[in-house]
Order: structure tokens, then sequence, then C-alpha cells
């Protein structure tokens, strides 16, 4: 079918311009990363039938090849604090936000994206401004219009890190002073200015690692996948924990979003 190979082909296209774009990526490693991007853009392609009447006034079937647009965002809607100052709260989660070639570029790239600003007891992070890799930057803001659109509030971007969550040798040395990455918290006892938070995981909870989800308060438990956005109301409502990471590492985009406009 030539609309299908036509569509395959201007996906490669993508792929290499949107590769091309990022420096410091192994030449070798380009096939991989468009061949992912390929078949995240397969995995959407469908056909789309619409109907005509012809010259006789029959109705003929156009077929068509299109590609869906990525899965829509789930809400588990939750009352608000008193000091909740925007938009509805709860919880959204989507899959698929990140492309495969996005996971496959900010997963094997983030030893070195996030060498460590910090270091707290197996997690490692560095701040978004930090980040030498353009595709954070384009998923961070991708994670914002998702986030506000989802919780019907105007947000800008207050806040980010990419985190690796190593699983610790054993005996490992611990400064004590260290707070442990697995401490329950609510994000806006962090800072005030956090309205909602986001995370975008890079690795599949029980098969890249063992441990590492994402705990709230109530039980709710979300298991990092590959692509996958959650993003929630950083108040009281959505206290929430990192579980140990047993094994393997994780890499995590957290950012953070106020809906206070800068002057
Ligand atoms: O990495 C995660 O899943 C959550 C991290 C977190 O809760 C935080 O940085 O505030
Ligand atoms: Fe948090």
């Amino acid at each position: 079918d030539d609309s299908l190979q036509q569509l395959v082909e201007d996906l490669r296209q993508e792929a290499r311009e949107e590769f091309e774009s990022i420096k410091g990526i192994d030449a070798s490693e380009l096939d991989g990363y468009v061949d992912a991007f390929v078949a995240d853009g397969l995995s959407r392609i469908t056909r789309r039938v619409s109907m005509e009447l012809d010259d006789d006034g029959e109705a003929q079937a156009q077929f068509e090849w299109v590609q869906r647009e990525r899965r829509p965002t789930v809400v588990a809607p939750l009352p608000c604090p008193d000091t909740h100052r925007c938009g509805v709260c709860g919880r959204a989660s989507s899959r698929h936000v990140a492309s495969p070639f996005e996971v496959a570029l900010i997963s094997n790239n983030a030893e070195e994206a996030a060498p460590g600003l910090f270091h707290q007891r197996g997690k490692t992070a560095r701040a978004l401004e930090d980040v030498q890799l353009p595709a954070v930057m384009s998923l961070a803001r991708r994670a914002l219009t998702i986030t506000g659109t989802t919780f019907n509030a105007s947000l800008t971007l207050a806040g980010g890190l990419l985190t690796r969550i190593a699983a610790e040798p054993d005996g490992a040395l611990q400064a004590p002073s260290q707070k442990p990455y697995w401490e329950a918290h609510v994000d806006q006892d962090n800072k005030q200015a956090y309205d909602y938070s986001a995370l975008v995981y890079f690795e599949d909870g029980g098969v890249d690692f063992e441990g590492g989800a994402l705990i709230f308060e109530d039980g709710e438990t979300i298991l990092p996948r590959r692509g996958r956005l959650v993003a929630f109301s950083s108040g009281p409502e959505n206290g929430h924990r990192v579980a140990r990471v047993e094994r393997g590492a994780r890499t995590a985009l957290a950012l953070w979003f106020t809906c206070v406009q800068p002057e």
C-alpha cells in the first residue's frame, strides 16, 4: 500500500531529523533510535474510513491511513484542600507521553545527564537547566501542557530534576543528615509555590528494575513504565513516597508547576 509506505518513510525522516538535532549521541545508536521512533508511530497508525457520494449518488468508502493521537490521560478527581490555588485536584496517569525514541535516548544517557547535583542514598538528581539533553526540555514542555489541560489550570514551570535511583550496594555509606528518597512527603511542603507535580518515567518497573513504585498515602500505587506520565495536585491530598529500588536503576523526570504567573 503506497500511502502506508509513505507514512513509514515520513516517520523515518522525522526520526532522523529529531536525532540530528540532538548532539552527543553515538552514531552507532542511531538505527535503534530510529526503529523505536518508527515502531511508536506505526503502533498509532490506523485506517480512517469516510463516506462520499459519487456522481451517481452512490456512497463510496474512502480509506486513509492516519496516525492516532497518543492515548488520553485518566484522572481520579479528589477534593481540594483549603490551601489549593487553581485548577482541579486529583491524579492522572497517561502512557506513551514520551515516545520510545525519547525513552531510549534519555534512559541511555541519564547517567551522564544526571551525574548528581546531589546524592541522596542511591538517588542522584540534576536540575533541569543543567541537563544537556534537548529532548528532556521538550518533554518537560509537553508534560506542562498535558498537566495544565488535564487539571484545567494555567501553569508555569517552577522546578525540575532528572533523577536516577539505583539499588544501593550493600553497606553503602550514608550521611545520616540526608533524607532518604523513600520518605513519605507532600511536594508542596518542599516548596510552597508547587501546585502540580508531574513525573515521566523511562524504565519499566518489574522488568528494568525492581521496587521503585510511586505510592500515595491512600495506597494507590503506580508502577513506573517507559514513557508514562503521572501528574497530581501537589497538596496534602497527594502525600506519597517512592518504594526502595531493590534491583537495577530507575530514571525519572520530576517536574513542578505553579499557578502563580511570574511578574
Ligand atoms: O520519582 C518519583 O516517582 C517521585 C519523586 C518525588 O516524589 C519527588 O521528587 O518529590
Ligand atoms: Fe514527591
